[in-house]
């Protein structure tokens, strides 16, 4: 009952929880400037939450139109506005229909329900789980490869929150028993606020985690990438290699194609280093849509780069190099007005059983290049 001490002291507890949740993410947001929009975004759902709780703290000493409906709204609004977040945090696309018609579709689908109640707080209850649920699976593209199997620690909280809301405004709905007590202060059973203690840190912590994970994925991108064309760095491709080298000895086969613009210090020479590098990056852009999520292009070092092709074949690899080599030759390049064709020569190997090593495979893909070079450029060749 909202007149027990202990009551009270989670009623407090909880407010005071979103309180100080509030002021971090704002911290997070203006000081630290990490992911500045989400955290606005959470800190906003934490104070809309706080004032949420609040307010329903006052009922019963205030008419329902003061506190009730505005504190189910305010409660809406925290799992909107937490929604939202985690899109920013996931840099999805803000999708405003998605958010509302999820509100919405929830809501009606409880209410058509046999005995389920028409209530604001069934409502709430419902729309907080498909927003969770939402969240959470918006969250999981957000790791990648490697970071795989750090999803479920990810999501998990942000679905359990869900089930948690989901499974209120499911008794409500099926125990007509508790309507009687919906817009009552008995809804404040000393239960139910422990789980809205629980919740309230869960959301939190896993948001926190979410914003961290961005941190540490940015920072490996860094650490990994080529800053001019922001294919991997040498030492990233060749890490790649290596693994997959040894993925190799389990049958998973491999194909490396190397790839070397053509004429490339004449371009220099003639149009200025400012222009290579653009032209550097129009090649990575002209190759990048041949290749797989699995496929890795890295940069071995001046105008030279590699893709690493898993479970492919010599024939499958002729196939993806004679496609970068026409997309390139295709792109018009033009430096100030001045135009100029590009094209690049490629050699391409598959792993063998003999093969000791990467480096072996590596230098026969190597050779094939020499040999299109030798051969006139702007071919394909393996030896
Ligand atoms: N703009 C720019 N130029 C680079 C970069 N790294 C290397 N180079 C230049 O790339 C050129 C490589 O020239 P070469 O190795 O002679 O090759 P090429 O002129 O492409 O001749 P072929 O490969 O035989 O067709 C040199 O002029 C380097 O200075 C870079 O990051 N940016």
């Amino acid at each position: 009952m909202i007149g027990a001490p202990e009551t009270h002291s989670l009623l407090l507890a909880i407010v005071m929880i979103c309180v100080v949740s509030s002021v971090i993410w704002l911290c997070m947001a203006t000081v630290a400037r990490i992911a500045p929009q989400a955290s606005y975004c959470v800190a906003a759902a934490n104070l809309a939450q706080a004032a949420s709780i609040a307010l329903l703290s006052l009922s019963g000493r205030a008419p329902d139109a003061w506190t009730q409906w505005p504190s189910d709204m305010l409660g809406v609004a925290s799992f909107v506005l937490l929604h939202h977040g985690v899109q920013r945090m996931t840099r999805g696309p803000a999708s405003w229909p998605l958010t509302l018609g999820s509100l919405l579709i929830v809501g009606l689908a409880l209410a058509w329900l046999p005995g389920v109640a028409q209530t604001a707080l069934a409502l709430l209850a419902s729309a907080g789980f498909a927003l969770a649920a939402a969240a959470s699976l918006r969250s999981r593209p957000l790791i990648r490869n490697d970071a795989e199997r750090y999803a479920f620690v990810l999501w998990a909280p942000l679905l359990l929150t869900g089930l948690l809301l989901a499974l209120r405004g499911l008794e409500l709905g099926f125990f007509p028993g508790t309507l009687a007590a919906v817009r009552g202060l008995q809804l404040l059973d000393d239960s139910f606020l422990w789980i809205a203690i629980v919740v309230v840190l869960l959301q939190n912590t896993s948001l926190a985690f979410l914003v961290l994970l961005r941190l540490v994925l940015r920072i490996q991108q860094l650490h990994e990438s080529d800053v001019l064309t922001g294919a991997l760095n040498r030492r990233a491709f060749e890490a790649a290699l290596v693994r997959a080298h040894h993925d190799a000895r389990r049958n998973e086969p491999y194909a490396l194609v190397m790839l070397d613009m053509d004429h490339f210090k004449r371009l220099n020479d003639n149009l200025g280093h400012a222009a290579g590098d653009a032209a550097l990056r129009l090649m990575v852009q002209a190759v990048s849509p041949c290749l797989r999520e699995v496929d890795r292009l890295g940069r071995l070092g001046g105008e030279e780069f590699a893709v690493l092709l898993p479970r492919t074949s010599l024939a499958g690899a002729a196939l993806v190099a004679d496609r970068m080599r026409t997309l390139l030759a295709e792109r018009a390049f033009a430096w100030k007005g001045q135009a100029w064709p590009l094209s690049a020569s490629f050699g391409i190997a598959e792993v063998e059983p003999g093969d000791a090593n990467a480096e072996a495979v590596l230098a026969r893909a190597d050779a094939g290049l020499y040999l299109a070079k030798s051969q006139g450029r702007n071919i394909v060749q393996s030896v």
